[in-house]
């Protein structure tokens, strides 16, 4: 196991990783996310005692890493795949390695054989791919057979085939009782891999929960539906009942209606009590990406200007239906039941879905709305 207490680095002015506590268990493979700068590296090196604290502690096993003895043999990283000498080939790599830990011999071809770089054992490294370097530093963090594992970005660089290796391979050293702490970019393959996530932004905790807790936290759920027909009618109808309903509709581009704050069986009753034939009603919850933008988007520190071409490949945006005039905003009570709220998609135009706690309170707004839409 991995526990950080309060473990705080600071670089003069700056403050790279500020009082993080989280703990990283075995059996489980834990996704470490964070926008650029955010402090992942840092925390990496502080847990491999490469970086020193400012402050706080991070141990492996109730050790800090510079005491454990013959750490390699416990604890396996990947964090610079091209901190390799370029002149050496691969498995002379290895075998310098494995010696200083007194690892033998023949455990390096056999991590040679796990990451499918026999073939390339005698070539120099300087000849590598990214791929083939990412498969040499995996391997190197394998060596000792160690029971705790990091990887920075492992998948940086490698084709299809090889991000679906890494991936197996995670879920595998997880599998077998170790702990496996890995950070990456990239959302979707996090989503797959990783059964728990620990996020930062500006070096600080945001969140440590299962991944699947973390999508539905930070999630905006909503309902498409596409109502039969290409006319205006159908839509304008049970979009106008929606509405009345209590939920908030909102249009998307090929002119289905984005739903929330509504349940799926209360949106199909209410297409059948009005008459209006549909094609489509679909439950859509966020992707983690989605989950994780939501949740970094105020600690993200390198931020792109904006450029006057973007709207050449913006997707259009969701507009708010004609109808939504006629009835008016929904009133928001003090106090909104939590799965009511989601703030608008990124890049919409639109305002935000909103949703009273309770349907009841959209009577006085309902009552004033024309019952025939225009
Ligand atoms: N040796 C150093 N000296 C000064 N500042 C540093 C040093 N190392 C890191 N920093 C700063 O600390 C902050 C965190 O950096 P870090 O590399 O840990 O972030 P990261 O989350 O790994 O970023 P990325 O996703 O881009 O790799 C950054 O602002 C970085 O510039």
């Amino acid at each position: 196991m991995i526990e950080a207490v309060g473990l705080t680095k600071r670089f003069g002015a700056k403050t790279a990783v500020d009082g993080l506590s989280f703990q990283v268990k075995p059996g489980h493979v834990t996704g470490f996310l964070g926008p650029n700068g955010s402090g992942k590296s840092t925390t990496m090196r502080m847990i491999l005692g490469l970086d020193r604290p400012t402050a706080g502690q991070v141990t492996i096993n109730g050790l800090p890493f510079r005491e454990l003895p013959n750490a390699q043999r416990h604890v396996g990283a990947l964090l610079d795949a091209k901190a390799v000498h370029g002149g050496r080939r691969a498995r002379a790599h290895l075998l310098s390695i494995a010696q200083l830990s007194g690892i033998p011999e023949k455990r390096v071809d056999e991590v040679l054989g796990v990451v499918g770089l026999q073939d390339a054992a005698r070539q120099r490294t300087k000849g590598f791919s990214l791929g083939m370097g990412q498969r040499l530093g995996i391997a190197t963090a394998l060596l000792g057979d160690p029971q705790v594992l990091l990887f920075d970005e492992p998948v940086n660089g490698l084709d299809p085939e090889g991000i679906l290796w890494v991936r197996n391979l995670m879920r595998q050293l997880a599998a077998e009782g170790r702990t496996v702490f890995v950070s990456s970019h990239l959302m979707s393959e996090m989503a797959l891999t990783a059964d728990h996530l620990i996020v930062i932004g500006r070096g600080r905790l945001l969140s440590d929960m299962s991944t699947q807790d973390f999508i539905t936290h930070n999630s905006a759920g909503f309902a498409r539906v596409r109502v039969a027909g290409n006319g205006p009618d159908g839509r304008v109808i049970l979009g106008t009942a929606l509405t009345k309903a209590g939920g908030r509709v909102l249009q998307e581009p090929d002119g289905a209606l984005r739903v929330t704050g509504l349940e799926l069986p209360r949106i199909s009753d209410l297409a059948h009590e009005t008459g209006v034939r549909l094609w489509e009603l679909s439950p859509h919850r966020a992707s983690l990406e989605e989950a994780y933008m939501r949740m970094t988007q105020s600690s993200v520190e390198y931020t792109s200007t904006d450029d006057p071409r973007a709207e050449l490949w913006e997707p259009e945006p969701l507009t708010v239906p004609d109808w939504e005039e006629e009835v008016q905003a929904p009133v928001v009570p003090a106090e909104t039941a939590a799965s009511f709220f989601a703030p608008p998609p990124p890049g919409s135009a639109a305002r935000p879905f909103l949703m009273p706690g309770s349907p009841a309170d959209l009577a006085p707004a309902a009552q004033n709305s024309p019952e025939e839409p225009r």
